[in-house]
């Protein structure tokens, strides 16, 4: 059993300059770029992290030959994708749904399994597309099999992608090495994490692929080889959101070095919500500075596109000044633990109110105490405890070690940031 870990009060304004490692977004879609191109491929920047291990390994088992040197990663030339091989997801969403539409292209049985709750979180949607273009599969969630022939047929699907954005970033990444290409269509709910779609068309175009996405709803990618190339991660904007948070919550400044001038991250959508919750935000010089308000206000905001930063912005409303309201996360039930049930159990806990929509989060003002908050091995759950102790003393995230997923090292970079440290 992981140790409670006292979230650090800030005695003090929060004022810090920082830089926050990879996104494990463009990692892990690097990744599968550059062992699908068969080439030789390099990765500068890339995250140290559970999410980047388990693809790495997953790419491994399947044969690609990848060396890891701190954040730069070497993926070598190889003939082709081997079975048999076991795969281990892990927790990571794009590990479970970005490697099976690459793996059906192996010669041979790769079968698939994960955490306790990745067998909960949706995977049927991939794993029918996948049968519709040809593949045999064996299972509708984690574990299942895949019975790999070398080759795919392709050709057009129709999903809903209403549950995850990744249903449709995992097929359109392979499908250019699927005979006949691949055309995904969406039908149902809006698709949620918008910018992610986005982000995986720009880096198919980067390595070489065409991709139609001129119709709503609807992507087509032409078959062809993909580039092997170098790739520059980024710095993970929604891993940079607690700290910046740390600034809007103690009325400190808190400066992320690094940040995109132009990017498909949805963490960028950060600076426009922190300055309708009162900050005051300057991006100058590839740096992004918070300054925190004396109050925060209360935000009734759309999160659809960016649900990744539920948990921060949660976070910053169970301590705002007037009331919030989140909407358009439904689809957050199926993260890595159901988002919504957490954060309303949790700031409830410590004596808020905070209550469940259909599609959201009401949170209510209410002066918070300390207590317990769980993590529920959620990386994003265990930060936005930290957020919260920041200025509510007697805060305990019952597995700050969840943060390893993404920022292994997030209790120490805490901890300098409140010592003003670099
Ligand atoms: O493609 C990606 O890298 C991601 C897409 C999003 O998933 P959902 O669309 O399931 O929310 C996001 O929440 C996740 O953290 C990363
Ligand atoms: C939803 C998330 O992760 P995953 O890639 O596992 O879906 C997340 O990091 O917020």
């Amino acid at each position: 059993m992981p140790q409670p870990w006292s979230a650090p009060v800030a005695t003090a304004p929060v004022r810090s300059t920082l830089a926050v490692p990879g996104s494990k977004s463009i990692t892990n879609r690097a990744l599968v770029l550059a062992a699908l191109s068969g080439g030789a491929s390099t990765l500068t920047g890339a995250l140290q992290g559970r999410d980047a291990d388990l693809m790495i390994d997953a790419l491994r088992a399947l044969g690609v030959p990848i060396d890891v040197d701190g954040t730069t990663i070497t993926v070598g030339a190889h003939g082709g994708f081997r079975g048999p091989a076991t795969i281990d997801c892990g927790l990571a969403g794009t590990v479970m749904r970005f490697v099976p539409p690459a793996a059906v292209l192996a010669d041979g049985e790769i079968r698939f399994d994960g955490d306790p709750r990745a067998r909960e979180r949706p995977m049927g949607t991939v794993l029918d597309a996948l049968r519709a273009v040809g593949a045999t599969v064996d299972g509708d969630a984690l574990p299942f099999t895949l019975a790999g022939t070398g080759a795919i047929a392709g050709g057009t699907v129709t999903i809903d992608a209403s549950a995850s954005s990744q249903f449709v970033s995992g097929l359109l990444l392979s499908g250019a090495r699927y005979d006949k290409g691949l055309t995904v269509h969406h039908d149902g709910k809006p698709v949620p994490s918008m910018p992610h779609i986005e982000m995986t068309i720009d880096m198919l175009r980067d390595a070489g692929v065409t991709v139609d996405d001129s119709e709503p709803n609807t992507w087509r990618v032409e078959p062809g080889p993909i580039a092997a190339r170098d790739w520059v991660i980024e710095p993970d904007l929604s891993n940079a959101t607690p700290f910046l948070a740390a600034a809007a919550v103690t009325g400190g400044e808190v400066t992320i070095t690094g940040w995109p001038a132009r990017t498909t991250q949805p963490g960028d959508e950060i600076r426009g919500i922190l300055e309708a919750m009162g900050a005051e935000v300057t991006l100058a010089d590839g740096a992004l500075t918070v300054r925190g308000p004396a109050t925060l206000s209360g935000v009734d905001i759309d999160l659809r596109d960016v649900g990744e930063l539920t948990p921060t912005v949660a976070a910053l409303a169970a301590l705002a000044e007037g009331p919030s309201r989140l909407r358009g996360i439904a689809h957050l039930r199926g993260h890595e633990t159901d988002r919504l049930a957490a954060l309303a159990a949790e700031i409830t806990g410590l004596g808020g109110d905070a209550e469940e929509t259909d599609d959201g989060l009401v949170i209510r003002p209410v002066p918070l105490h300390g207590g317990p908050w769980r993590a529920y091995a959620d990386h994003r759950m265990a930060t936005a405890g930290a957020i919260i102790g920041l200025v509510v003393d007697g805060v305990s995230v019952d597995d700050i070690g969840t943060t390893a997923k993404t920022m292994p090292d997030f209790p120490e970079r805490w901890t300098r940031m409140l010592t003003g440290a670099n």
